[in-house]
């Protein structure tokens, strides 16, 4: 993609309504633009880094046997009264008349619209389990919107419903989540850490939230340190065995986020050089909730026994929008953004020092095509800019590499070639660099 014919208004300042770094630069950045309080249009190449995210996420969520779909934003009021949430939910649902006077709301979640879809689809044990999923948007209007995509109004999230046969069924569909959500954040470079948490509206009994450590979260954290290195399940995890003894692992160490923190046990349970007192941000929670949806909204089964009986349900959550925030505060410098590979929107940033020499000019030509071959994806700075406002702008987006070619370099056959996170520069041959990257 050439720079010359994108959009990436990048700015200079810090816009001064954004307080926390990660607002601060994906607003620098040129990735996202608010447009509404809460309510943001997702520039070019923040809409491709929420692209990777989700990608990453789905591919967690297919590993783990789930199945997508998707559910629109607007929902009929007349489900949520079967639930009994309607008048519950209070003023954070939107609610909307259509032209005939019919009430919908924009959908701050899902669980009775795929309560109402699995009723009238499933209706044998043998379909189960089944862990639906879908990724889109909800609207929650929240009281404060702050923090840019951190808490937006709306944003987009990863929402996956299970349905059981029973309790103990469906506590294993916990688990695989609980182990995809493990898999999914440390492939974007993040350490989650699992934690119990209140279930609040949404209901049921058992609930973890997945909170990335950083200073600026919402969240007050109380952890043993040994959950910082527990090494994460590998994509060879097999999700049909018995996950009960790794998950033991994740949950046995002390981890409470400050709602429900035990300091006594805290004190009692973890020693003083193990104690980790943070601040973090919640990426991801999950729910098992029983039959507290399939009872209201009749969501049934026949069992082998030949009766009917409500399905057990749980509810799995991932804040994709609010990720890529999560993953600037836990992965920048003072430069900028440094992205992961995994989620990052171009792997390379190709900047052309002497745009119209002819020389520099083909070397980026051939760069740029062997590359994409490779099935590199280049951002190639083609803009006739001063050379240090290149270097600064790309070091603001945070592309994993940059490619320096320069007539100088030139005169001695190299280019500069520099990982933006560990600020390496290497002069290479073209053919040394196109290996470099492979
Ligand atoms: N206002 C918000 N802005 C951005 N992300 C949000 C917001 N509210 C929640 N999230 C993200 O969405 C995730 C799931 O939200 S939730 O309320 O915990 N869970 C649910 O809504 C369940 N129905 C999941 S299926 C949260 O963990 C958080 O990462």
């Amino acid at each position: 993609m050439r720079l010359s014919q994108y959009l990436l208004p990048t700015l200079k300042e810090n816009p001064a309504e954004a307080q926390i770094a990660s607002h601060r630069l994906m607003l620098r950045a040129g990735l996202i633009r608010q447009e509404a309080a809460g309510i943001y249009a997702w520039l070019p190449l923040g809409l491709r880094v929420l692209r990777n995210v989700e990608r990453v996420v789905r591919e967690e969520m297919d590993r783990a046997g789930a199945v997508e779909l998707l559910m629109p934003t607007l929902q009929l009021a007349e489900l949520w009264r079967e639930s009994g949430r309607y008048d519950a939910y209070g003023p954070e649902m939107l609610r909307i008349r259509d032209r005939h006077e019919r009430e919908l709301l924009y959908g701050p979640t899902n669980e009775e619209m795929v309560a109402e879809i699995f009723r009238a689809c499933v209706h044998s044990w043998r379909n189960l389990p089944m862990t639906l999923y879908q990724v889109q948007w909800k609207f929650r209007d929240e009281q404060r919107p702050r923090f840019g995509v951190m808490r937006g109004r709306e944003f987009l999230m990863k929402d996956a419903y299970s349905f059981d046969l029973d309790e103990a069924a469906a506590r294993r569909s916990y688990q695989r989540m609980f182990v995809a959500y493990l898999r999914m954040f440390a492939r974007m470079g993040l350490r989650a850490i699992p934690m119990r948490a209140e279930t609040g509206p949404i209901g049921g009994d058992l609930s973890h939230e997945f909170i990335v450590l950083a200073q600026t979260g919402e969240s007050a954290v109380y952890c043993d340190k040994a959950l910082l290195q527990l090494p994460v399940p590998g994509e060879d995890v097999d999700y049909a065995g018995d996950l009960s003894p790794l998950i033991a692992q994740w949950i046995a160490p002390y981890a409470a986020t400050g709602d429900v923190h035990d300091a006594a046990r805290f004190e009692r349970e973890v020693p003083d050089a193990q104690r980790v007192l943070a601040r973090g941000i919640e990426v991801g929670q999950i729910f098992y909730y029983g039959t507290k949806y399939s009872l209201p909204m009749k969501a049934h089964v026949t069992g082998p026994d030949g009766a009917e009986r409500p399905i057990h349900g749980g509810c799995y959550g991932v804040g994709v929008s609010r990720l890529l925030g999560a993953i600037i505060e836990a992965s920048h410098d003072e430069h900028g953004i440094v992205w992961p590979e995994a989620v990052a929107p171009y792997r390379v940033g190709l900047v052309n020092l002497k745009v119209g020499d002819a020389r520099t000019d083909a070397i980026c030509a051939m760069l740029k095509d062997q590359l994409a071959q490779a099935g590199t994806e280049v951002l190639y700075d083609d803009t006739d800019e001063r050379p240090g406002a290149k270097f600064a702008r790309m070091d603001l987006i945070g592309l994993p590499w940059q490619l320096i070619v320069g007539p100088r370099g030139l005169e001695t056959g190299t280019v500069e070639l520099k990982h933006r996170a560990s600020s390496e520069r290497r002069e290479l041959t073209a053919e040394a660099v196109l290996q470099a990257l492979a």
